[in-house]
């Protein structure tokens, strides 16, 4: 996979990437599915222009604060995405969102869906060769999307969202079943974006792709327990590999829920602020 990207060096991002502030901010959140509390209270500052993996167990509320921040779910707190309420129009149309269900139309082709999520976005539509480059679709742009692989098909769903141009990119999932090789050229995209100053969030079942973010959010149970770095997840809890490490954070954390052992303290602080 070529990466498109990188032709747009030395340029900025036509969007134009936030800087007023925190790209995301959230205080307090609550949310509540189905009758049942889901997210009890997270407090979250990313910094514009990074990466951040949001790493936890099935089931433990990452969708559910993603949905939250794209404006489709209801919450109680405070939450602000590029300094504007979520799903108010003056974020609407600066937030990609690629779910992990791919949504795109199967009876076009690749360029097809891309030339209608550009026109779109209008002025703000980024050039669609090179997105297409970018997610590696340029040989299969004009083939309907109804013959792509899996794979493929969550490339042309990424694409749809990159070719909006966005400042904050909320992704989940967005290497799920993909090759080692087209996950490797999709985080340099990701890190090219983030570079030309999107803030991108992202979720993740693989451990390791926590190496590749500026700071990973461990979550478990609608809370944050740790917000860290991947290397710093490991020199805190000198376990060899991440697994082990969020095996350790989930143990401590536990072990300070039922205040049986004193000092025991999550790795990193809870405040989820960036770095940078
Ligand atoms: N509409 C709903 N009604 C009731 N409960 C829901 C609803 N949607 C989600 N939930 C529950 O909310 C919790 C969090 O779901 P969410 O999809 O946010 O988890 P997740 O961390 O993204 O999981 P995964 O990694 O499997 O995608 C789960 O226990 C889920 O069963």
């Amino acid at each position: 996979m070529k990466n498109g990207w990188g032709t747009t060096a030395g340029r900025p991002a036509p969007s134009g990437a936030y800087t007023s502030g925190p790209a995301v901010r959230v205080r307090g959140l609550r949310v509540s599915r189905g009758g049942r509390e889901i997210l009890h209270g997270l407090d979250l500052e990313l910094g514009p222009g990074s990466i951040t993996g949001l790493l936890g167990p099935s089931g433990c509320g990452k969708t559910t604060l993603m949905r939250v921040l794209v404006g489709v779910q209801r919450y109680d707190g405070e939450a602000r995405v590029l300094g504007e309420r979520p799903g108010a129009p003056a974020a609407r149309g600066r937030v990609g969102y690629v779910t992990q269900a791919a949504a795109v139309y199967r009876d076009l082709t690749a360029r097809q869906n891309l030339r209608y999520f550009a026109a779109l976005a209008g002025a703000r539509a980024r050039d669609l060769e090179e997105v297409l480059d970018a997610v590696g679709l340029t040989a299969l742009a004009d083939r309907r999307v109804s013959t792509y692989s899996g794979g493929e098909v969550g490339r042309v769903s990424l694409a749809c969202a990159l070719v909006a141009g966005p400042e904050l990119l909320v992704l989940d999932e967005p290497t799920v079943g993909l090759d080692p090789l087209t996950r490797k050229g999709l985080w340099k995209v990701f890190r090219n974006l983030a570079d030309a100053g999107a803030t991108l969030l992202i979720s993740s079942h693989v451990m390791d792709e926590a190496f590749r973010c500026d700071r990973v959010l461990l979550m478990r149970e609608g809370r944050f327990l740790a917000s860290t770095t991947a290397a710093e997840l490991l020199a805190r809890t000198g376990a060899d590999t991440l697994d082990a490490a969020f095996l350790d954070v989930v143990r401590r954390a536990e072990r300070m829920a039922a205040g049986a052992q004193a000092g025991a303290i999550p790795v990193g602080d809870h405040s989820g602020e960036e770095r940078r």
